[in-house]
């Protein structure tokens, strides 16, 4: 008898939704500075084994660079560029990121790769996963279009439109903001990423990543003080990944791509060669830095206010 009552009770009972994973709040990320050259397969092929590498070597985060699958160039963005999810199949090199998350359970904020949609071209970053699911797609908001005679003149409004969306995106590793690497001069962006964590320590980004190719110009200056500044002024992680140096290429990156800390501390870094870093990011620390310098609680709101924040504040 009880067990016929029981019965059509527990046909009542909805199936259990799995509780969300927490983020994990400790882990190992993993920076490839990658040489790229002209062949995009045998620079999908090579990213492979890179982010095989790191993960080998206790990564669950993998950055990749600003643009890898091809030079960084004008007249290389439409011939390298991808319709990422056209029809919901992915791209070859995005479709390759994918894989490899799935297989090795990580999480990968995908460097850039050109994209192509209808007739615009962007510069996108897309990020996934430890289940191999594309989760964000962010197209570079501020193109790096700069001229600074006889050192460098480079205009990518020239082929690429600007994205028009902040992006963060809550990944297994946390909440992450994403930037390339001209967005990364842009200070209210990472504010506006880590807007709220003041609130609360599950809201507002903790890390920021920049897949970045900085230049002989400006990286010896300002790569490092950027990422620093952002890290110090926003008091979180700033991670950072650049192409290794080509001196032959058009185009030559500054490599260094770096690991930053809530102090603005460089945690990790490296010269211009190919180099996969491998650093550990502990958000404890993020909450520690906060505790003891209330930057974002001493905040004069009543006298300057940045308008998005306000609004999201306010949400
Ligand atoms: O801001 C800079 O100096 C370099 C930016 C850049 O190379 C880029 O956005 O691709």
């Amino acid at each position: 008898m009880a067990s016929a009552a029981c019965k059509p009770e527990q046909a009542r009972v909805p199936p259990a939704v799995p509780l969300p994973t927490p983020p994990l709040t400790k882990f190992k990320v993993g920076l490839c500075q990658l040489a790229v050259t002209a062949d995009k397969e045998r620079n999908i092929a090579h990213a492979r084994k890179a982010i095989e590498e790191a993960a080998q070597k206790g990564a669950q985060l993998v950055l990749l660079p600003e643009i890898w699958n091809g030079p960084y160039s004008n007249s290389s963005f439409p011939v390298f560029a991808e319709d990422i999810d056209a029809g919901g199949e992915l791209s070859p090199s995005t479709a390759m990121l994918s894989e490899v998350s799935r297989r090795l359970k990580i999480t990968i904020v995908g460097g850039s790769i050109s994209e192509r949609s209808g007739d615009h071209l962007y510069n996108t970053c897309c990020v996934f996963n430890t289940e191999g699911k594309l989760i964000a797609k962010h197209r570079k908001i501020h193109l790096f279009d700069i001229d600074i005679p006889g050192k460098i003149t480079f205009q990518e409004s020239k082929t690429l439109t600007p994205g028009e969306t902040p992006t963060i995106v809550d990944t297994e590793v946390g909440r992450v903001g994403i930037g390339i690497c001209y967005d990364m001069r842009f200070q209210e962006l990472a504010m506006l990423y880590a807007a709220r964590a003041s609130l609360s320590s599950l809201r507002g980004a903790h890390l920021l990543c920049y897949p970045g190719a900085f230049n002989m110009t400006t990286g010896p200056l300002h790569w490092e003080l950027l990422q620093r500044s952002r890290a110090t002024d926003n008091q979180l992680y700033v991670a950072t990944c650049s192409p290794a140096r080509d001196a032959e290429a058009g185009y030559v990156a500054w490599g260094h791509s770096t690991l930053v800390g809530p102090f603005g501390e460089v945690l990790a870094t490296t010269e211009h060669e190919e180099a996969i870093i491998i650093s550990e990011i502990d958000y404890s620390l993020v909450e520690m830095r906060r505790t003891y310098l209330p930057l974002q609680k001493q905040r004069r709101g009543d006298l300057y206010q940045l308008v998005d924040v306000q609004r999201l504040n306010s949400q």
